[in-house]
This record gives structure tokens, C-alpha cells and sequence, in this order.
């Protein structure tokens, strides 16, 4: 099972807190100014990736001791945990295998006894049938047109990834139309709707439990949008597929089960891409592509597995992180991709981040002391250069920040790449060296300006600089880039979750929230005055009826 160490009790810790006292007076430029070869000791390359994490607040002794602690806190048992389906989400009883989902080695993986493999593959074949039958307009709907648009009705992890993969493999896409819808307000479905034709429309009901409450509403909405627009109920299983692991729910709800693609409860939602509900991916892109973005995963997943901690790119993505959680204080964790393909990439990983370790109690129960799960965000370079890279060069805050750019584009014209990347560059060398105040007062002398004006604004324009950041620079996002990419920030993940000592694959979080609204929705549908909650609660639900 999974270790259980407090990691603040370790010895590693002790020395990085000491470590840390000597390390944070030091700035990047000298660290970079002593090593001459700190580029090529600080990087890595996993196929064509390139992870440079050389302008980070580390040397030599940080990594060594950050290795260390991963090792005190048994990282390398967890990983074997993991990968041989030891249930490690405990408070769920379950393996956590969706690196099952891509083992394109198809070493058996055994569940309870039984190898999952056979399972994978008859539902990988599946969703090779239904994509080839879709995309060459072998099936057919109702009225004998071909399927011109896929509707995914789904939300967090049956859906943040799929949108952020099919959006980030547009380059690769067919002529089918995708449409997501998540949100249970009414305006979600109600906008899609308008853009297709029941006819020659299928929709996806993405739900791992198939409870969910605003993916049924959407679900039967689109339902009745489909026999008001002319469907019969006998039509249903020519427009409607599912993607659970509950059949008894599919069933239910009448599509059927020859059209539901199942997945397992050793899947968790926000790592359920890989699954059948990677449909609408394989839809989009081809189920070919779709094999090539398991295949990236499934490398990935083997140098994790394989590769020791000093040259482990998730692991010491994941100690570098830790470093600036629990020694520097930083809160946050910024995922900047330079390409607008990718931009729900940060998106994506706000779930799978921190839903994952957005946790308060350790793995024995305990209450932690220390602070978990980093709040994940971040927008597509260059915009967000023009919305909030301002605190990030000048604030208070220490904001740790991923930049994620591809050398070569899908979209060559003229010199916009240039520009894109030469941003990307320039960025990480400007929060790295900043701008010191000579400097800044030199340029305005050269500007003419006069010393009382100097004076007055020199210390605005001041960059303190030392602040760090991970590039990632990916020869061109493939498929296959994409899924070890991906693979690459989920084991980062799990390895920051082992070290906290606490459980990242349970969402126990979630459900409070849901709970209240059952209570609460019978509670809008009548007129009377409400006053079982809180005066705020009562005060706003009663302002809601009175103007509704
Ligand atoms: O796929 P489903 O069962 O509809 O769950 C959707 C999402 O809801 C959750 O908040 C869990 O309730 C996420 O973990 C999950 O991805």
C-alpha cells in the first residue's frame, strides 16, 4: 500500500529548511553567472520535449535533497503501487489505473486477480468501429442522412478534457462538428442546439456514475429537443451514446447498451480521457490519432516508471513544485501555453491539480499542518502578457509559472511564430533577470529625462526579477506530444500527493455542495417565503422568487 510519512518530519526536510535559509538570497543571474553548464544540468528531453527547469531558485544540494525527501517519503513503492493496481484511493477502495487505459505494451494488469487488458481492448475496438462508422458516414440517423455533429453532454473530468484535446489537436480534426455542453444552465444546451440539425446530430452522454446532476438535465433536454424536432423514441439509439460505467443507468435512460462504451471504476474522472470517454477525441481527430495520444501517455508512463528520480521529469517537475509550496510559500502554480490550440490546457488541469490534491487531511485522518494542492490557472501566450503578467513581474507574490511553447506551428504565415516564440524566450529571461535600478536609470538618462524625473519614477519601473520558471518547448504538439505531455503533469501530480501524505485520487470536496442543492432546488419551486436557512441564504433565495 502506500507509504505514510509526514514528510515535514523527515530528515531531507530539515536540511531543505536550512537549505532554503542559504538559497533564497541568492538571484537566478548568479546562480546562472557561477555554472557555465547550468542549461544542459538543469534540462531534460523526453522524445521531442524539451523540459528546461534550469531557471528555477535550485542548485546542486536542493535537487539532491528534494530526491532525497521523495525517497524518505517512498515515492519509488508508491509508483509501484500504482502501477500494479494496488487500491491506493483507499477511501474509495480502488486501484487508480488509468494508465491501464494506454498500456499499449498490453503487459496484464491485474485487478482482483483478473487482468484488465482484455476489457481495455474490447472497448478501444468498439470505439474504433463507432469512429470509423461515424466519420465515413456509414451510420446513418433517422431520416438516412450521415452524422454532421457530435454533442458532448458532460461536465468536469467527462468533459474538460476532451475539449481541451480536441481543441488542442485541431490541426488534426475531420469534418465532423464537436459541441460540449457541461453547464446545467439552460443557455449551454439551449445555444448548441440552435447550430444543429436533429437529424444528422449524435449525442455523447459522458458520465462515469450517470447521476450526475447537470448532465441528465442536459441529457433528457436533449432528448426532448430530438423527438420535438421530429425523432421518434425507436430513433434514440441512432443519436444517442453513452459513456459509463453504470449500464444499469444507461439502460434507464433508454439508450442501447449496445451503444454504451464502458469504463471502470479504477478510472477516475479527471483521468478518464484515455477512456471511452476519449470518444468524442477519437471522433474528432480519427480513432488513429486517438492511439497515438495513448501512445505518447504510454511512453511517458514507462520513463516514469523506469527512469531514476535525478533524471524523472514528473518527479522533479513535482520536487520543484513542492519547493516553492512548502518552502517559498507560493500558493499558486501558472500553466502559460504559448499556442492557442492549447487553450484550455490550464483549464484542464485546474481539475486535475486540484481536485486531485486540493486535500486538508493527511492520509492517516490527521489534520495537515502544511499546505497541499497549488490553485492551478492560466491563459495562452501572448494574451496573458496583457492581462495579468503584470503581477506577475511586480507583485507580491511568488508565482511559479510553466511556460509551454511548440517550435514549429500548424499554421506557418509570415513571421507570427517568430513573434509567438520570441515572447516565449523573452519572458522567462525577463522574470529571471529582471531590471535593476542603474539600469532603469541609465535608459531614462538616455531618454532625456531630467534627475527630478528620474527620480520620481525610476522605482516604478524597477523588476526585481529572480523569479522562476519551468519552459517546456515541444518540437510541434502531435498526438503523441499532447498524451505525454498530459501523462507528464498527471504523474506530477501523483508525486506531489505522495509527498503530502494524502490521498489524490478521492473527491470527497464535491459533495457537500451537491447535497445542498437537493435540499435547496424543491425549496425555489413553490412561491412561499423561505427561512430554513441562514438569514443570507433565506435572504437571497427570497429575493430570487420575488423577482423571478
Ligand atoms: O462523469 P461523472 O460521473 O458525471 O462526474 C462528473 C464530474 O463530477 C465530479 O465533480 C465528481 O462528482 C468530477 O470528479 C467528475 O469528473
Amino acid at each position: 500500500m502506500l507509504p505514510n510519512t509526514d514528510f515535514t518530519a523527515t530528515q531531507s526536510y530539515k536540511y531543505l529548511a536550512d537549505h532554503y535559509i542559504d538559497i533564497v538570497s541568492k538571484n537566478l543571474k548568479e546562480l546562472f553567472d557561477a555554472d557555465a553548464e547550468r542549461f544542459e544540468k538543469f534540462s531534460l528531453q523526453f522524445e521531442e520535449i524539451l523540459v528546461d527547469y534550469s531557471k528555477n531558485r535550485i542548485d546542486d544540494e536542493t535537487l539532491a535533497l528534494l530526491i532525497q525527501l521523495a525517497r524518505e517519503c517512498g515515492l519509488d513503492d508508491a509508483i509501484t503501487a500504482m502501477f500494479s493496481g494496488q487500491p491506493i484511493n483507499v477511501t474509495e477502495g480502488r486501484p487508480v489505473l488509468h494508465i491501464a487505459l494506454r498500456n499499449r505494451s498490453n503487459t496484464p494488469i491485474l485487478v482482483e486477480g483478473k487482468d484488465v487488458m482484455p476489457d481495455v481492448n474490447r472497448v478501444l475496438a468498439q470505439m474504433e468501429t463507432f469512429s470509423h462508422a461515424i466519420i465515413n458516414g456509414e451510420w446513418k440517423g433517422y431520416t438516412g442522412k450521415p452524422i454532421t455533429d457530435v454533442v458532448n453532454i458532460g461536465i468536469g473530468g467527462s468533459d474538460l478534457g476532451p475539449v481541451m484535446v480536441t481543441e488542442a489537436l485541431k490541426a488534426y480534426k475531420n469534418h465532423l462538428n464537436l459541441h460540449f455542453v457541461s453547464n446545467v444552465d439552460a443557455t449551454h444546451i439551449v445555444e448548441t442546439l440552435k447550430t444543429v440539425n436533429a437529424e444528422t446530430t449524435l449525442f455523447l452522454i459522458a458520465s462515469k456514475t450517470f447521476t450526475t446532476q447537470e448532465t441528465m438535465g442536459n441529457a433528457h433536454s436533449a432528448r426532448d429537443w430530438f423527438i420535438a424536432s421530429g425523432g421518434k423514441d425507436e430513433d434514440v439509439a441512432k443519436h444517442f451514446a453513452a459513456l459509463s460505467t453504470n449500464s444499469e443507468g444507461v439502460a434507464k435512460f433508454g439508450i442501447d447498451t449496445k451503444n454504451m462504451f464502458e469504463f471502470w471504476d479504477w478510472v477516475g474522472g479527471r483521468y478518464s480521457l484515455w477512456s471511452a470517454i476519449g470518444l468524442s477525441i477519437s471522433l474528432s481527430i480519427g480513432f488513429d490519432n486517438f492511439i497515438e495520444l495513448l501512445d505518447g501517455a504510454h511512453a511517458m508512463d514507462n520513463h516514469f516508471k523506469t527512469a531514476p528520480l535525478e533524471e524523472n521529469i514528473p518527479a522533479i517537475l513535482a520536487l520543484v513544485g513542492i519547493w516553492y509550496n512548502n518552502f517559498f510559500e507560493a500558493e499558486t502554480q501558472a500553466i502559460l501555453p504559448y499556442d492557442q490550440y492549447m487553450h484550455r490546457f490550464a483549464a484542464y488541469f485546474q481539475q486535475g491539480d486540484m481536485e486531485s490534491n486540493g486535500k486538508h487531511v493527511d492520509r492517516t485522518g490527521k489534520h495537515v499542518d502544511y499546505s497541499t494542492g497549488p490553485i492551478i490557472w492560466g491563459e495562452p501566450g501572448t494574451n496573458g502578457q496583457h492581462a495579468f503578467y503584470q503581477l506577475i513581474h511586480q507583485g507580491t507574490k511568488l508565482i511559479p509559472c510553466d511556460f509551454i511553447a511548440p517550435a514549429q506551428s500548424h499554421n506557418p504565415l509570415g513571421e507570427h511564430h517568430k513573434m509567438l516564440l520570441s515572447n516565449f524566450f523573452a519572458q522567462t529571461e525577463a522574470l529571471m533577470n529582471g531590471k535593476t535600478e542603474e539600469v532603469v536609470i541609465d535608459e531614462l538618462k538616455k531618454a532625456g529625462k531630467s534627475e527630478e524625473e528620474i527620480s520620481k519614477i525610476a522605482p516604478f519601473k524597477v523588476f526585481e526579477g529572480n523569479r522562476p520558471t519551468n519552459s517546456i518547448l515541444v518540437k510541434l504538439i502531435t498526438p503523441r506530444a499532447l498524451g505525454s505531455l498530459i501523462a507528464m503533469y498527471e504523474h506530477k501530480i501523483f508525486v506531489q500527493g505522495i509527498i503530502w501524505n494524502i490521498y489524490s485520487f478521492d473527491q470527497w470536496g464535491v459533495e457537500l455542495g451537491k447535497q445542498l442543492a437537493g435540499k435547496i432546488l424543491p425549496e425555489l419551486k413553490g412561491d412561499e417565503e423561505i427561512s430554513s436557512h441562514d438569514s443570507s441564504t433565506n435572504g437571497l433565495i427570497n429575493q430570487y422568487k420575488a423577482w423571478r
